[in-house]
């Protein structure tokens, strides 16, 4: 769905290299973890250098809905666990990780707790994470449709146990169930029977936090996780940058044979924003980590990629904005599993790219997109943060771009063309 009466944004083309330094807000999928595991954990924490943006306040609001005491400081959220609530309701919005990793937490509650979102969110698959709480013994009213809206009828405990699902369509599945399955009476052991799970980086993220609170977690038998039942340890988390996020402004560098330098990059991490070095040093850019500084610079050559996204297909729309004005063809694949995200990216790229004049095929499972002169022209969004982005990187270097509704980059950035003035604001003056 979009946003018809969406003011249109004309994207900013680069007059110049640009050349900035640009410190990214926290990783969202870091933020919404740590705040579950701390509304569920032993004793008070505090969440430092949280993503403050429409999916995190979401977060925040729901945790707090459902008893968790929530306070906001300087750069941090203290959280103060206490009896999952129930008679309560839920607004996920559109964001994937409320509507994944809630409804767990809520099947502690003593009573209904009900959920809805965006409209559009009521297209994303749901089914599987209802199922599978219903075999671990919850009940759940969704009407039969296995989407949001839908009712979790809390009775205070949930027995666990063994649950086979097919996770092909969403990592948050695997991660959802196992984020509250210490809280479980008998724990959870998940296998997953179907084709791959996409986002393997974000399950390792997943096993990692519970690990890093004390949670005896199993995932050495590939496509099963058995987490055992015991306490969540409160620990004091420092959330990293949203590597993710950082995409749009490194792209900038390697459109326009610029600099961008992201401070705070972290040596080892398990988002898969990480990749994105490879990932843009294969599309042409110079790549240099020092003293947590990540530099990127442009070379003047922006090359198509061939590359299977499958662990990381949020990457995917600044990608297919890069590869349209790539000098060679690209392949991207693996990614299927787009069509369920915030829009059906592949349709939504393939339809928002070839109307600026491109060459891009939708694959079974990716996107094909050839070389071809791009031209002004309306770039719709589709309530997608990460097709605005997109819109914004392709305008850097074809004039006449508008990206229609830009503010539904807040979903995880707080304020997106802010951050885009300031990196073409720092261009040299020469
Ligand atoms: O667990 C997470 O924080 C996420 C998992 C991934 O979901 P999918 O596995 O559905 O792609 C990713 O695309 C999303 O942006 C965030
Ligand atoms: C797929 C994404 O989000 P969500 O967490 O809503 O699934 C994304 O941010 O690219």
């Amino acid at each position: 769905m979009t946003d018809t009466t969406a003011p249109l944004w004309p994207a900013p083309t680069a007059a110049a290299p640009v050349d900035a330094t640009v410190a990214l807000p926290g990783s969202k999928s870091i933020t919404n973890r740590a705040l579950v595991l701390a509304a569920l954990a032993d004793r008070p924490s505090l969440v430092r250098y949280p993503l403050l943006a429409r999916d995190t306040r979401l977060m925040l609001e729901a945790l707090r809905t459902l008893g968790a005491g929530i306070e906001t400081e300087a750069d941090a959220v203290r959280v103060t666990p206490g009896p999952v609530r129930g008679d309560a309701a839920v607004d996920t919005g559109l964001a994937g990780t409320v509507m994944r990793f809630v409804p767990p937490v809520a099947a502690l509650a003593s009573g209904d707790v009900r959920f809805d979102g965006d409209a559009q969110a009521r297209l994303r698959p749901m089914g599987t994470v209802l199922d599978a709480l219903r075999v671990l013994g919850v009940s759940i009213d969704d009407g039969g449709r296995g989407v949001l809206p839908f009712t979790v009828a809390g009775t205070g405990a949930v027995p666990g146990g063994d649950v086979t699902i097919d996770a092909s369509a969403s990592s948050q599945f695997v991660s959802g169930l196992l984020l509250s399955a210490p809280r479980y009476d008998k724990g959870v052991t998940i296998h997953h029977d179907g084709r791959p799970v996409p986002s393997q980086p974000h399950i390792d993220m997943t096993v990692a936090m519970l690990r890093e609170r004390g949670v005896e977690v199993d995932d050495a038998t590939a496509n099963t996780w058995r987490v055992e039942p015991g306490a969540v340890r409160a620990v004091d988390a420092v959330v990293e940058p949203d590597l993710s996020n950082a995409a749009p402004f490194l792209a900038a560098a390697l459109l326009t044979g610029g600099t961008v330098r992201v401070p705070r990059w972290p040596s080892a991490t398990t988002q898969p924003g990480a990749q994105l070095r490879d990932l843009l040093a294969r599309m042409g850019a110079g790549v240099s980590l020092d003293d947590g500084v990540l530099t990127v610079r442009g070379t003047g050559t922006v090359l198509g990629l061939d590359a299977d996204l499958h662990d990381v297909g949020e990457l995917t729309p600044v990608l297919a904005a890069l590869a349209a004005v790539a000098s060679t063809p690209s392949r991207l694949r693996g990614i299927a599993h787009l069509r369920g995200h915030e829009t059906d990216r592949l349709a939504a790229l393939a339809a928002e790219i070839n109307g600026l004049g491109g060459d891009v095929t939708e694959t079974e499972d990716g996107l094909a997109i050839r070389p071809a002169p791009l031209r002004a022209g309306v770039f719709r969004s589709y309530a997608d943060h990460r097709m605005a982005q997109a819109g914004a990187v392709l305008g850097l270097v074809v004039p006449g771009v508008e990206v229609e509704d830009i503010a539904t980059t807040s979903k995880t950035l707080a304020d997106f063309p802010g951050m885009w003035s300031a990196l073409l604001g720092a261009e040299p003056t020469a």
